[in-house]
């Protein structure tokens, strides 16, 4: 169940057609009418909100052969919440008189490959159209010609109608959300100055501040669910076992004092979640105001430092709240940033739209040539991290799914939706990280933080929004895999670090030119000191839904064949990136203006 205040978007299918009766509409009806089912039919099957909620279609009453039909539709879909559309036809329509002018509304066109009917002249008609009016729009057409009665989707054709849904369907969902800034700039971190305009005008995002005292209020007069405190500390205590404490004997805290950390912690934990989405228990408890919470889809915290320096810190909280289980349950991880990061909460936000899995938050820490493995470990680097791994760590908001205790069907490691993940995988992530006592010399009010590596091998994709002044949002995006060091090489270069913190070595993709040229290239670009990390090989996804944001790619290492965006952006030249800027700088935020 969604913890956001509305209703879930919808996504509106739109079967055009000829309206020219005596004959041609009459001889398309079905098959235009059958097109938009098995158009929702995919749609439906594939895609699930991160809640867990299923996507759900909405079709046209009647095929859409004119204005007249098409302001019928426009106003059914307007009724149901419809907040995506998908055109589909096999035939020749109107263009300006059958299309969808919502300009808020992402939209795609699906035009059936058959030559009985110029479906795929229409599709070229409607985007000239998009593209005159300033309505971007995307186009699908599938490879091969498919024969008049074929009702089946062709595998291109799904791929896109499935990658833009979800680019849509995120945007659409982070629509009217708020970002909840707990505290404000972190460290002088220039990502968590949080830019409320950027935040309303590219993603229509309200900020919402509170300041972090506010989570001293609460916990010193008891504004949480009494019961569910009890329950959280002791399943804390069962499954949160301290590690070696790291700290010099006149730094450590007695056992009493880490108990009095344990039970704090627990409370800034559950006094997080009041403030994202309220709680219902807080009205009954008499506060009314504290029980609605900030309708907030993504959230950070300051942390370090001030509250760091006086009160212990927010690891704990970060990385249970980004994680897929509490002592609730398995459940929908929240997207929340360490150091108020903004910007990595919304890259975070990004890839948990998109595959509805928890996120890392991580440092950008360390570049590792073969070389200085080498003459650190005397081991040399082998298989995918022969040419050097970036070490990625950072204190707090890395979900603990990110140990990769869960499995896929093959055994492999990997990191699912909630829906799918056992309670035995929850204990593996849980028996796989230790919470070793804050390091004191960053942490002087104390706490814990979470430890653990990631296991194996997985596909990953690592991205970054940056406000660059002058051109605003860019994205970067670089697709690769984590690895496991063996345990002595590991050992050796974790020590160096900070131990007490949760490691994923990474490798990404390289392609011996440009930005992935090299490992080092790769860190040498990114464009700040954090990234966010999500599992599975998501670049094309993240490049349609920046296209949809009007937000320009600097930096990506997908194959040039799966860059999907609005048809309009060939307009802008032959050369994607360029294309990219001109185009999102054509056309300018979503909601606001340049
Ligand atoms: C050293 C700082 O206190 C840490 O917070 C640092 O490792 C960071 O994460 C900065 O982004
Ligand atoms: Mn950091």
């Amino acid at each position: 169940m969604s913890r956001l205040i509305g209703r879930l978007p919808k996504v509106g299918i739109r079967p055009v057609i000829d309206g020219r009766e005596l004959g041609v509409r009459e001889s398309l009806e079905v098959q235009c009418m059958d097109m938009a089912k098995a158009a929702a039919k995919l749609i439906e099957e594939t895609l699930r909100f991160p809640s867990g909620e299923k996507v759900e279609c909405v079709i046209a009453d009647t095929t859409i052969g004119g204005v007249a039909d098409a302001a019928a539709c426009a106003d059914k879909f307007k009724r149901e919440g419809v907040e995506v559309s998908l055109t589909v036809t096999p035939c020749w329509c109107y263009g300006t008189e059958v299309m969808d002018t919502d300009p808020l509304t992402p939209k795609a066109v699906w035009g059936f490959n058959g030559t009985e009917r110029p479906g795929a002249v229409y599709l070229a008609a409607a985007l000239a159209g998009y593209s005159q009016k300033g309505l971007p729009a995307f186009g699908i057409y599938g490879k091969e010609v498919q024969d008049e009665g074929d009702q089946t989707i062709p595998q291109d054709v799904s791929e896109k109608i499935i990658r833009f849904a979800k680019g849509a369907l995120a945007v659409a969902q982070m629509k009217g959300k708020s970002y909840l800034s707990i505290g404000y700039s972190s460290m002088g971190i220039a990502g968590s100055m949080v830019d409320v305009n950027f935040l309303q005008d590219y993603l229509g995002v309200r900020a919402e501040f509170v300041e972090s005292v506010e989570l001293l209020r609460r916990i010193d007069k008891g504004i949480y669910d009494q019961e569910e405190y009890k329950k959280a500390l002791a399943w804390t205590k069962e499954n949160c076992k301290e590690g070696k404490d790291y700290n010099g004997d006149e730094a450590q805290k007695s056992a009493e004092e880490k108990e009095k950390d344990w039970e704090k912690v627990v409370k800034m934990t559950l006094i997080c979640k009041d403030l994202m989405n309220g709680n219902p228990k807080l009205k009954e408890m008499g506060f009314g105001e504290e029980s609605k919470g900030r309708n907030a889809i993504m959230g950070g915290f300051q942390g370090q430092r001030q509250w760091t320096d006086y009160q212990p810190n927010a690891d704990f909280t970060e990385s249970i709240l980004n994680s897929s289980f509490d002592w609730n349950g398995i459940r929908q991880a929240y997207t929340f940033a360490t150091e108020n990061d903004c910007l990595n909460a919304i890259s975070m936000l990004f890839g948990h739209l998109l595959t509805n899995k928890a996120q890392l938050f991580s440092d950008v820490r360390t570049y590792w040539s073969p070389e200085s493995v080498e003459r650190v470990t005397g081991k040399k680097l082998t298989g995918i991290a022969e040419n050097g791994i970036i070490h990625l760590i950072n204190s707090g908001s890395t979900t603990l799914d990110a140990t990769a205790q869960q499995s896929d069907a093959e055994g492999n490691p990997t990191m699912k939706p909630f829906w799918d993940i056992s309670e035995e995988e929850v204990q593996k992530c849980l028996d796989n990280t230790k919470w070793p006592a804050a390091i004191f010399e960053y942490f002087r009010g104390g706490g814990f933080s979470s430890q653990f590596k990631t296991k194996g091998s997985m596909p990953i994709t690592m991205c970054r929004l940056n406000l660059i002044k002058g051109i605003g949002p860019v994205l970067q995006i670089a697709e690769g895999w984590s690895v496991e060091l063996p345990e002595d090489v590991h050992y050796i270069l974790d020590e160096r670090t900070n131990p007490t913190w949760p490691t994923t070595w990474f490798v990404p993709r390289t392609t011996g030119k440009g930005f992935f040229k090299d490992v080092y290239t790769v860190m040498a670009k990114w464009g700040a000191n954090h990234g966010a990390i999500s599992h599975g090989h998501i670049g094309a996804d993240l490049i349609a839904l920046a296209s949809m944001l009007r937000i320009p790619v600097n930096m990506h290492n997908v194959d040039e064949n799966d860059v999907f965006r609005p048809s309009a952006w060939s307009g802008f030249g032959e050369e994607l990136e360029g294309a990219d800027y001109r185009a999102c700088d054509n056309y300018g935020p979503l909601y606001g203006f340049k």
